[in-house]
């Protein structure tokens, strides 16, 4: 679709009588994933996929000592050196469709993360250069679309698979991930993950959209109709549970800590991102890549209205805390991450208020609040996730291959999450908040 015709159909669609996902790139069968993998970049703009499958091959983490990153180092460098030297191409003339400009963010985040995180810490010393042929044209490209110019969950969940068989629907058995920076299975596997919370979201998608609808005129047989959605999207949260709970079985904690997140790390206060030939301070979002912002979670927030921010005064009051975590934004700072068009969903979705509607219905109090619990019971499962994924892997040491941590980083800093927060109190800061959205009889 060309990006000016959904542009437009969002505009005119501001407030829709009948809130459909389709206006805003929401697939009624694959939800926030396209139907079909993203087109390869062709013509001049195939350089820069070549360069995506080579880099695969050759580039080992900065920290990696391993005998295979000493073998590969001048190879690196010579991939690195091509880089810095590229023609510099012009966007304008990818053209205006939406899915060729996110191939062209995929490729590229993918390239930027493969290049800054393999320079040898020598030359990253005050300040991690860009080079121009890369930032100028991500940057635009990231422009165009409204993202950041830093890899994302979209680029590495949404936009980064091809089909096993083409001629078959999109499936959790029938897809195949691309670009794995770690080149290992706990990294393909937790992409694997992402991919089930989201094709599972994908019923719950189809929940909120009837819902929502259904509670602008409300009838008895609507009333009992959003009954039976609510039970099921109970059904669905715990299943999101279930698979959360699976984790450790297939993505490898210790792996997932040392080898595979520090690919995802975005520009950082020891050493800060800077792009050639883009005005300073003109890419002030670089956080990385992370699950938090996947927008299946954030629709369900939106439906429900979990109030991550502390506007509304709910109880049980918040904890110094949650106040604290509150305060740096993390929550609606993940959205801009998120492709434009699931933002509008979001928020469109946000705006229909189906917590007061409830409210105001007694029928629908018990229901609704059954799937707010499913939800505080998912994240507390995810607490108990974060703590063995980030927090007590902190405490260990890395891979035997690999250089000593950054002595410089204590273990509370390498506990942070994306963005900087602590993790369990960023975790159980949105549990809190989902506690306190419960509804109580007036
Ligand atoms: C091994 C599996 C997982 C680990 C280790 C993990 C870890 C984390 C961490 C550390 C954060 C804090 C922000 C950050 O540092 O990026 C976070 C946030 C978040 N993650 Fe996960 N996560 C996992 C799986 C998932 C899955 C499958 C989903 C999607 C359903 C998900 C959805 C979220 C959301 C929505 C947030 C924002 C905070 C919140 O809503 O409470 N995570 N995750």
């Amino acid at each position: 679709m060309d990006l000016n015709t959904l542009r437009t159909s969002l505009t005119e669609s501001a407030v829709p009588q009948t809130f459909n996902g389709d206006a805003y790139d929401v697939d009624p069968e694959t939800g926030f994933f396209p139907r079909r993998p993203l087109r390869e970049l062709e013509g001049d703009f195939a350089l820069w996929e070549r360069t995506l499958v080579q880099a695969r091959s050759v580039l080992k983490l900065a920290a990696d000592r391993g005998e295979e990153a000493i073998a590969k180092a001048a190879q690196a460098e010579q991939w690195r050196h091509r880089v810095r030297n590229w023609p510099l191409l012009d966007v304008k003339t990818l053209g205006s469709n939406i899915w060729t400009l996110r191939r062209a963010h995929y490729v590229l985040t993918c390239i930027l993360h493969f290049y800054v995180h393999s320079l040898p810490t020598i030359q990253t010393q005050g300040q991690t250069i860009i080079p121009r042929p890369l930032a100028v044209p991500l940057c635009e490209v990231s422009k165009r679309i409204s993202l950041p110019p830093v890899l994302t969950f979209a680029d590495t969940v949404l936009w980064n698979w091809e089909f096993k068989n083409p001629d078959k629907p999109l499936s959790l058995d029938n897809m195949r991930y691309i670009n794995v920076f770690s080149g290992n299975e706990t990294e393909e596997n937790f992409y694997l993950l992402s991919a089930a919370a989201e094709l599972k979201g994908v019923e719950m998608l189809q929940i909120i959209e009837r819902v929502v609808n259904m509670a602008c005129h409300l009838d008895r047989n609507a009333v009992a109709s959003i009954i039976r959605d609510f039970e099921q999207l109970v059904r669905v949260i715990d299943d999101l549970a279930a698979t959360l709970k699976e984790a450790p079985k297939t993505v490898h904690p210790h792996t997932f800590y040392w080898v595979v997140r520090p690919w995802w790390n975005g520009s950082g206060d020891a050493s800060p991102w800077v792009f050639e030939g883009v005005p300073p301070n003109s890419t002030p979002h670089l956080s990385g890549a992370s699950a938090g912002q996947s927008s299946v979670m954030y629709a369900l927030d939106a439906f429900l209205d979990v109030d991550h921010a502390l506007k509304h005064a709910r109880q049980p009051a918040p904890s110094e805390d949650n106040k604290r975590t509150a305060s740096s934004n993390f929550m609606a700072k993940m959205r801009l991450y998120m492709p434009a068009e699931h933002r509008e969903y979001l928020a469109e979705v946000q705006k229909r208020q189906v917590r007061d509607v409830c409210q105001r219905t007694p029928a629908l109090r018990a229901p609704y609040n059954a799937a707010v619990d499913a939800l505080k019971k998912f994240r507390d499962t995810h607490i108990i996730t974060g703590t063995l994924f980030i927090v007590s892997q902190a405490r260990s040491q890395p891979p035997e291959w690999m250089g000593a941590p950054d002595v410089a980083v204590t273990r509370e800093g390498r506990s942070k999450g994306t963005g900087g927060n602590p993790v369990s109190a960023l975790l159980k800061a949105g549990r809190d908040a989902t506690k306190r959205t419960m509804l109580h009889d007036q």
